[in-house]
Order: C-alpha cells, then sequence, then structure tokens
C-alpha cells in the first residue's frame, strides 16, 4: 500500500514489538512497511509470507528504503544491524536496550561519523517519553535525581505476588506470556534490564557513560511470602527501583533495588506492567510520568513515535555528555550508607559484612532475616557473596526502625500459625 508520506521502513523483528508497530503503522498509514525480517522459517505468521525477508540484507542494501526498525530480541544480531544502518548513514530506530546500553560510546561515535541517526524511546520505559523529556526538555537544567520503577515485568510479578497472592511462578508465566518478559527473563527479574534502563537514562540525564559494575545491582528473583507479608504488616509494597541520583558529594550514585515503598510515594502506586519515572530538577523541581512500560501496542507507539521525529529531523543532542576535549566531570560512588532488609534462606553461607548496625531476627533452621546499616560501596563489594545465598535483599527507608521491622515479623508468624 503507498503511503501518505512517500516513506518506506525496514522492520527487524515480527515478535510483541515489532507486531505492535506494524499494527500501529496499519491504522495510520504513513510509512510503506517494505519487509519485516524475522529469524524463524517455520513459526506460523499472521502476515503473508511475502511480508518477510529471513536475510537481514535485503532490507539494510535496500536503497529504497527510508528508515529501519531494529525490533528483534538477540542484542548481539541486533548490534550488527544497527552498526551496519549507521555506518552507511542511515536512520534506524530501536527498542534493544541492552545492545545499546552497552555500546553506546560506539553508537554515538557511529552517529557522529557518519551522519546517521539512532533514536530509542522504546527501550526506556516502554511508553514513557522519558528520554525525549531528558534531551529536549532538560538538556541544559541540571538533574538532581532520576529513579524510579523501569521493569515492567518485575513490576507486573511484584503486583500479583501482593494484591492476589500468586505464586512467584505463575506471575513470571503470565508475564511471559502477555509478552512484557525478555527472551531471557533473568534479565527482568535479576534487575539487568533495570540496570541496561537507568544506565541510558545515567548518560542523557547525567552525561555519565556508566559501567554495570558500578551500579548497585539486586533483582527480584528470590522473594517469597515471608517478605511480602512482613511488607504487608508495615503498610508499604517492594518495588524494583532503580534511580540515579547526585549525592551530597555531587557524585553519581546508581543502584536497581528491590526497595520497600509507603503511600507517600508515588510508586506504590505503581502496579502491573506500569513504569514510573521521577525527575528532580534543579530549577523546575519534581515531576512523575507514568505509563506502560512493557507491552506490545504501548511499545509499537514508541517506536512510532520515534520513527516520525526521525522522519521530522529529530536527532538526540547527548549535551550533557563530555566532548572529548573535556575531562568526565562526574564520579560514579558509594560513600552514603543504606539501610537494608535481607532474608536467606541459606543463612550459614552469609558472609561476614562491615554493618554499621545490624539487627538479626526470625532465625530459624530455614531463614534468617535482618535488617542493617552499611556503606553503599561496601554493600557493592559483598553483593555478589550475598547472592551466593540466595538472598532477598531490599532497600529500607531510613524512617523504618529495625524494631519495627522486627514487630512486623512477629506479627506475620502469629497470622500464619
Ligand atoms: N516486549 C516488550 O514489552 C518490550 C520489548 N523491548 C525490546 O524490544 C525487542 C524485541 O522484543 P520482543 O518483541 O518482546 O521480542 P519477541 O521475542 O516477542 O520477538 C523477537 C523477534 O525478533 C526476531 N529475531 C530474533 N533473532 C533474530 C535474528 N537473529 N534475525 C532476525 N530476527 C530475529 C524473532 O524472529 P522470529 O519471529 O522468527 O522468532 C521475533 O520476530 C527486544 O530488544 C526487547 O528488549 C523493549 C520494550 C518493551
Ligand atoms: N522486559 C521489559 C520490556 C520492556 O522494556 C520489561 O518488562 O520492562
Amino acid at each position: 500500500m503507498k503511503s501518505k508520506s512517500g516513506k518506506r521502513i525496514g522492520i527487524f523483528g515480527f515478535g510483541c514489538v515489532g507486531q505492535g508497530l506494524h499494527d500501529v503503522l496499519q491504522e495510520n498509514p504513513h510509512l510503506e512497511v517494505a519487509k519485516i525480517c524475522v529469524k524463524d522459517r517455520e513459526k506460523l505468521r499472521t502476515l503473508p509470507t511475502d511480508a518477510f525477508t529471513y536475510d537481514p540484507q535485503e532490507l539494510l542494501q535496500d536503497t529504497s528504503i527510508d528508515l529501519f526498525a531494529e525490533l528483534i530480541s538477540d542484542p548481539k544480531e541486533a548490534l550488527l544491524i544497527v552498526r551496519q544502518a549507521l555506518e552507511a548513514g542511515k536512520t534506524i530506530v530501536s527498542a534493544n536496550k541492552k545492545m545499546i546500553s552497552e555500546n553506546l560510546p560506539e553508537l554515538v561515535a557511529l552517529q557522529e561519523e557518519f551522519c546517521g541517526t539512532l533514536l530509542y524511546e522504546a527501550a526506556v520505559c516502554g511508553s514513557i517519553p522519558i528520554l525525549r523529556t531528558l534531551e529536549a526538555y532538560y538538556g541544559t537544567e541540571p538533574l538532581q535525581e532520576v529513579s524510579g520503577i523501569l521493569n515492567g515485568s518485575s513490576n507486573y510479578i511484584l503486583t500479583k505476588l501482593d494484591a492476589e497472592g500468586l505464586s512467584y511462578e505463575q506471575a513470571l508465566a503470565e508475564a511471559q506470556a502477555l509478552g512484557f518478559a525478555e527472551a531471557d527473563p533473568t534479565l527482568d527479574v535479576g534487575g539487568y534490564d533495570a540496570l541496561h534502563k537507568i544506565s541510558l537514562i545515567a548518560a542523557h540525564a547525567f552525561g555519565a557513560l556508566v559501567k554495570p559494575e558500578q551500579v548497585l545491582r539486586a533483582g527480584i528473583q528470590h522473594i517469597s511470602k515471608k517478605d511480602i507479608n512482613l511488607a504487608q504488616v508495615l503498610g508499604g509494597r517492594f518495588r524494583l527501583v532503580a534511580s540515579a541520583k547526585i549525592n551530597a558529594h555531587n557524585r553519581l550514585e546508581l543502584q536497581v533495588l528491590p526497595t520497600l515503598v509507603f503511600p507517600d510515594s508515588e510508586l506504590y502506586y505503581v502496579e502491573a506492567e506500569f513504569n514510573g519515572v521521577a525527575l528532580h530538577a534543579k530549577y523546575a523541581g519534581s515531576q512523575f510520568l507514568k505509563g506502560r512500560g512493557a507491552g506490545s501496542h504501548p511499545t509499537g507507539s514508541a517506536v512510532w513515535a520515534d520513527v516520525s521525529a526521525a522522519l521530522a529531523g529529530y536527532k538526540y543532542s547527548y549535551a550533557k555528555l563530555p566532548k572529548e576535549e573535556e575531562p568526565v566531570q562526574l564520579k560514579i560512588e558509594g560513600e552514603d550508607e543504606l539501610q537494608v532488609y535481607l532474608r536467606t534462606p541459606r543463612p550459614e553461607l552469609l558472609p561476614q559484612l562491615p554493618w554499621l548496625q545490624l539487627t538479626s531476627f526470625g532465625v530459624d533452621s530455614r531463614n534468617a532475616q535482618l535488617v542493617g546499616t552499611i556503606l553503599r560501596k561496601d554493600l557493592l563489594a559483598h553483593l555478589p557473596a550475598l547472592k551466593q545465598t540466595a538472598a532477598f535483599i531490599a532497600q529500607l527507608p531510613s524512617y523504618i526502625s529495625a524494631n519495627q521491622a522486627v514487630n512486623a515479623s512477629c506479627q506475620v508468624l502469629e497470622e500464619l500459625v
């Protein structure tokens, strides 16, 4: 079908997001879909066979195509596609946060060298226009913090455990069936996906190029009924929260941690696959954006928005990234203290940690719970050993005392008896 704009798009991937984009383009025929590149020749498709190709070069070398959308689940192949498109000076839109966050310096350099364009709004918080907001609105204003719920699947699981009493396995299976989860769901529940997203946010919001090992990261995969009940008795909910924030020493602190949130936080009300991001700017003050963070049409909509913007000549300015001649201003560090809740079914494996304060409770043959205060950098150093104990680790706000947690745990036990 001839499009209104006369422009042609080549799409890589026809899964959850690719189909979402295709649906949106069918209802809004501004662009002609040249072809869709997929992998599996045996898969049943909802479109005729001639809509597809299995050879990426058939799209990449087609000079009649004006721009590409890269929406495949394989980050290595995605990098090859995006690299080739940018080296040819083309415009390409991607949703692949793992690939982009792990290769951002190269992708920025390729855009500069060959004058191509890469946009990736769909890679961060699905339908929420967070990158465009950071770029177009906060390109010059200093930000103090950007934080929130950046992974739809984890949030869906946590909501279902808390509100409907589903088992972890049931909730994860639902998140997968609905198309929210990554091909490897460890990326979601292990906090890696949120790490990729907060790294991209850090680049646009603070001009920081982040290495994964600089981020304090824990996921939700070891959460248990006991933890959910404890949160409920305390009047809170666990959410997987990612944050990038400038601390009192003008250092950037990055973390992805399950966090106990209460009704005084906007994040308490972010449910199911929704995401929510709070921005704290020096002059504008605070803002909160909430919307669907995963799913076919919400993500397809974000890709479509990028496609439309790219056709209108929009590019990221990366205004806050340090220029070659400037030294890197922002150091990533962790001198501050964190209060954490920790429960492990393998207490015998708990490493010796330099706790500043520590209260243990709920210790029996199967579990140990504790609330402790520790320096962020010490927790970062010991996190791999803690993870060996299958521990569930979460940040507790400082206004919750260890005594409150102990009392809540006793109440949970009484209710279970
Ligand atoms: N699902 C979501 O809500 C969101 C996903 N994303 C990101 O969007 C991207 C796509 O995710 P999603 O649609 O969920 O994934 P799906 O698993 O639903 O679909 C993946 C698609 O990629 C194709 N594909 C995989 N490997 C190759 C390859 N080597 N060559 C060509 N095609 C290939 C598959 O082909 P075939 O059909 O033949 O199997 C399939 O069509 C990922 O980067 C994901 O992280 C971003 C935001 C939200
Ligand atoms: N797996 C991701 C998909 C969107 O980015 C998520 O659950 O958020």
